[in-house]
């Protein structure tokens, strides 16, 4: 019986697919798998019984990662998942930052016990002018499952695209559309669009990505976009940079105290990912990853161990090794097999960074007499035995 520890709402369509093997604990001490969205974990000690945590999402920046790694926790995301639902609100920020339609609903509230709503309105109304999109230069910063689907709608809505991004994978170039314009360099983004959009994570490199040096390069009256994290713009920069009028408005799914009340910021409460399908393609993925590794040791969507992948095991039984990447691993780990006289009958050994998976299929019973001295190699992190079932 595995237990699984949810510490946000989890879609009920992702959670029913856990099995009759497996039920949910709301103790932080007998997890073997957690479950979460944006929980901020920093604060949080593990219990040794956790093995995963699944990310239903994207972002991994409320997740320890460094320190779960050394635990030997496998931390995992549901990339894409969630990309449609943050493409469509970042359309909708388009549109908010270009036509006045906050203002105008909040100004026909105002006039709600008016006699003469439909007069007063066609007298009012030029006072929320706006502009349109099309013809104007989207600037797309980060062009992973997020902004691919921005930059290729935007097309469509007639913008000139330009998409950043230094470290593009093959996947999200191939779902690029040919029109998106490559820029090389962050600044020339700065200096060439009407509106920049964000969608890259909050690492330390992306921290206060857009600051005072960068406004000072914009054209004056951008519209910028923040549907990624608030972290990635410097508060005290942009206020002035909207001040100044280089910035027309700033549309955030990351509300801040600093930007609450200032005239110019939009700001909706992270709704990027919630719609009923992204959370259940989220949950769904993040459940089956989930069981994958907690039953036959399978890492799949992983940030912090490289993916690894034998399907279920049709040997006795399977052993799987969380551990450093450091030389002599594999030389050790087979040497204790060897002495207990155990055939290996297949194999997976790989590496991600720091850290390295490997998972063995043998060919007779898994004891202690093999899973003690593993545990004792230095730079071994976890051993977990899988039986077939
Ligand atoms: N508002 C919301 O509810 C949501 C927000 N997000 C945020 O959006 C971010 C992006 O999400 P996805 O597109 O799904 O992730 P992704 O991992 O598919 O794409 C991120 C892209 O950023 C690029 N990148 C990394 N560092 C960069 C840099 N310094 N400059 C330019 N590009 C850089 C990467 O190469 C990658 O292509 C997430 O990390 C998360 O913080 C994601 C989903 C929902
Ligand atoms: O996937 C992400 O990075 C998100 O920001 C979505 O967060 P949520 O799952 O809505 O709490």
């Amino acid at each position: 019986m595995y237990k699984i520890r949810t510490l946000d709402n989890i879609s009920q369509d992702g959670l029913k697919l856990l099995n009759s093997n497996y039920n949910i604990t709301e103790s932080d001490n007998d997890a073997d798998g957690i479950l979460l969205r944006s929980f901020k974990m920093h604060d949080m000690d593990l219990s040794p019984s956790v093995k995963i945590i699944a990310r239903a999402g994207a972002g991994v920046n409320n997740i320890p990662i460094e320190r779960y790694s050394e635990e030997g926790v496998v931390v995992c995301n549901t990339p894409g998942a969630n990309a449609n639902a943050v493409k469509e609100l970042v359309v909708l920020g388009l549109l908010l930052s270009s036509r006045r339609v906050v203002e105008g609903i909040k100004w026909v509230r105002t006039v709600k016990d008016d006699k003469d709503v439909s007069k007063l309105v066609e007298k009012e109304k030029s006072k929320f002018a706006g502009q349109e999109l099309t013809g104007k230069k989207l600037g797309v910063i980060g062009l992973g499952a997020i902004g691919v689907m921005v930059s290729n709608i935007a097309i469509s809505l007639g913008m000139e695209v330009y998409g950043y991004d230094p470290f593009i994978s093959i996947e999200s170039a191939w779902g690029l559309s040919c029109d998106v314009q490559r820029v090389l360099n962050l600044d020339q983004i700065m200096t060439e669009c009407d509106y920049i959009t964000l969608h890259v994570p909050l690492i330390e490199q992306t921290k206060n990505l857009m600051n005072k040096e960068k406004f000072a390069l914009s054209k004056n009256g951008i519209r910028l976009l923040n549907f990624a994290r608030g972290g990635l713009v410097n508060h005290n920069d942009l206020k002035e940079a909207i001040q100044n009028g280089q910035v027309h408005s700033y549309v955030t799914d990351f509300p801040d105290c600093d930007l609450l009340n200032m005239d110019n910021v939009i700001n909706i409460p992270h709704l990027g990912a919630s719609t009923y399908e992204s959370e259940e393609n989220c949950a769904k993925m993040a459940v089956s990853q989930t069981r994958d590794y907690l039953e036959n040791g399978n890492i799949i969507n992983s940030v912090n161990y490289p993916d690894c992948f034998m399907g279920m095991s049709q040997s006795k039984g399977r052993i799987a090794i969380n551990h450093k990447n450091i030389p002599n691993m594999l030389g050790q780990i087979s040497s204790i097999l060897a002495n207990q006289n155990i055939n290996i009958a297949d194999m997976l050994n790989k590496s991600k960074g720091d850290y390295a998976y490997t998972l063995i299929d043998v060919d007779s019973d898994i004891n202690g007499n093999v899973t003690e001295p593993i545990k004792a190699i230095e730079g071994v992190l976890r051993v977990r035995v899988i039986k077939k079932d």
